[in-house]
């Protein structure tokens, strides 16, 4: 029998628990969580019929493997799609909501006239768009055979103001980060395949739009953190460790001492900076090769038992210098249904970057006030909430800066070596809930095997 032990309970800790406790094989498991919750930054809040995500509203519908473990959950039944008839993304510049055009796969229009009548661009960068197709020889020819920034690389196809305008906010709104340090290979892949393939995105997007287009965003009618309950729920109760932090580890002839206690295998599925601390004293190379910036984030829920005017789409993004302490904000009753009572509104709003780490030392009344005030600088007047629900992620981002691909093909080298090791987290291989789920699934499989 093994004795396996998985050090962060978080989305990959439980799913990697869970996914043992389902394989059949004979394994004695010790999920080992800091604080009093599982779940990490996965947290839905639900009250006075309101659905309130305190971290991820969803996942993104193309990649398939959190919806594979919900059907295995037995929550078939609750899975439900954005409501991308109606979506829209909206840009706040100089002091207006600007929707994106129709169409764009992220900064890459799929429809040119759509880019044609919009008033976000510049005629430069209207420009831009339409002459890109004709460079797909010399943008190829230009394409480094080694990793690049994404601002780099956006730069090359469409020029400064789409990368300012549109590509910067929108990896804010999904990484967190800064388009000059963030790595177009680990972070846009199938961009950069479009540019091995064709040259211009512009002409590999519209090949692609072809077939039909599913919702973008995936979740549960109840919230993500019924998915992580639900595993939560066919863990045994004795594997499980709350208030549990790991001080130490340290590898053995055989196995490892966790704070003492000896196992044949490791799961390190905590943030990136703890495992990277706790590996340090086994593997220097490995600890440098995980030194990575993360961002963090403040989430604020406001419920509203009124209905108000919002414009129309799922939110908006601020791009950096526009004056406003938000990052980004979600209007959830009109990116999935069932997110509220009938009547009433669902707003989230989103600080990053220096805002968050500022706001992170404030009490919660202060962050909703901010936040209320930031929101209804840009949408208007707001009525007053009658839920508000705070959360704080620090360093819940990591940063896949340019390299990464390269230096995480060393860091699996190195825990290979070390053996008896896994992992896992959204610090290696893929930032969102279906990665976490699908290396978790991978860990467990060899585990068994
Ligand atoms: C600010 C922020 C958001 N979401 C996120 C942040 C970063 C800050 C942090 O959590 O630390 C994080 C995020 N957003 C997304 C992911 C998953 C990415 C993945 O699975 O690869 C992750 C990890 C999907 C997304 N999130 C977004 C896209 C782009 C959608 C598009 O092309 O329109 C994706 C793939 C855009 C986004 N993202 C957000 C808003 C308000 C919007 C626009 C409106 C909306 O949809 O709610 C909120």
């Amino acid at each position: 029998m093994k004795r396996i032990a998985i050090l962060g309970g978080g989305t990959a800790g439980v799913a990697a628990a869970y996914f043992l406790a389902q394989s059949g094989a004979e394994h004695d498991v010790t999920l080992f969580e800091a604080s009093p919750r599982l779940g990490g930054i996965v947290e839905t809040v639900r009250e006075g019929g309101f659905v309130i995500e305190g971290g991820p509203d969803g996942w993104v519908t193309e990649k398939p493997w959190a919806l594979t473990l919900a059907q295995e959950l037995g929550l078939g039944d609750e899975v439900i799609q954005s409501l991308d008839d109606t979506r829209k993304t909206y840009i706040y510049l100089d002091g207006r909501l600007e929707a994106m055009p129709n169409g764009m796969r992220m900064m890459v229009p799929g429809d040119l006239q759509a880019v044609e009548a919009s008033a976000l661009f510049s005629s430069e960068a209207k420009k831009a768009f339409l002459d890109e197709p004709a460079r797909a020889d010399a943008l190829k020819a230009a394409a480094p055979d080694d990793d690049e920034s994404v601002a780099s690389f956006v730069a090359r196809h469409f020029g400064p103001e789409v990368l300012t305008k549109i590509a910067a906010p929108l990896l804010s709104g999904v990484f967190g980060g800064d388009v000059n340090t963030l790595s177009v290979r680990a972070v846009m892949p199938a961009f950069v395949a479009m540019e091995r393939e064709y040259g211009s995105l512009v002409t590999a997007v519209q090949a692609k739009a072809k077939g039909t287009q599913r919702p973008i965003f995936t979740t549960l009618r109840s919230g993500v953190g019924t998915l992580v309950e639900a595993m939560a729920a066919k863990i045994p109760l004795r594997w499980i460790r709350r208030n549990e932090p790991v001080k130490r580890l340290k590898r053995t002839g055989e196995g490892w001492l966790v704070d003492g206690r000896p196992f044949d295998d490791v799961l390190l599925a905590t943030p990136v900076d703890v495992a990277a601390h706790l590996l340090e004293p086994t593997d220097h190379r490995a600890y440098e090769l995980m030194q990575m910036e993360a961002s963090s984030a403040v989430v604020v829920g406001f419920c509203f038992q009124e209905n108000f005017d919002l414009p129309q789409g799922f939110g908006f993004l601020v791009p950096p210098g526009q004056g406003s302490l938000l990052m980004a904000a979600t209007f959830m009753d009109q990116k999935f249904p069932g997110r509220i009572p009938s009547g009433g509104r669902l707003v989230r709003a989103f600080f990053g970057g220096a805002s968050a780490l500022r706001l992170m030392r404030c009490g919660n009344d202060e962050i909703a006030s901010i936040a209320r005030m930031e929101l209804a600088r840009i949408l208007g007047p707001l009525p007053t909430p009658t839920i508000t629900v705070v959360r704080r992620w620090p360093n819940s981002l990591p940063q896949y800066a340019v390299g990464h691909l390269g230096r995480m093909a060393e860091l699996e080298s190195r825990v290979q070596t070390i053996g008896n090791l896994w992992l896992l987290g959204n610090g290696y291989r893929g930032v969102g809930l279906p990665d976490l789920i699908r290396d978790a699934r991978k860990a467990a499989q060899e585990l068994s095997a």
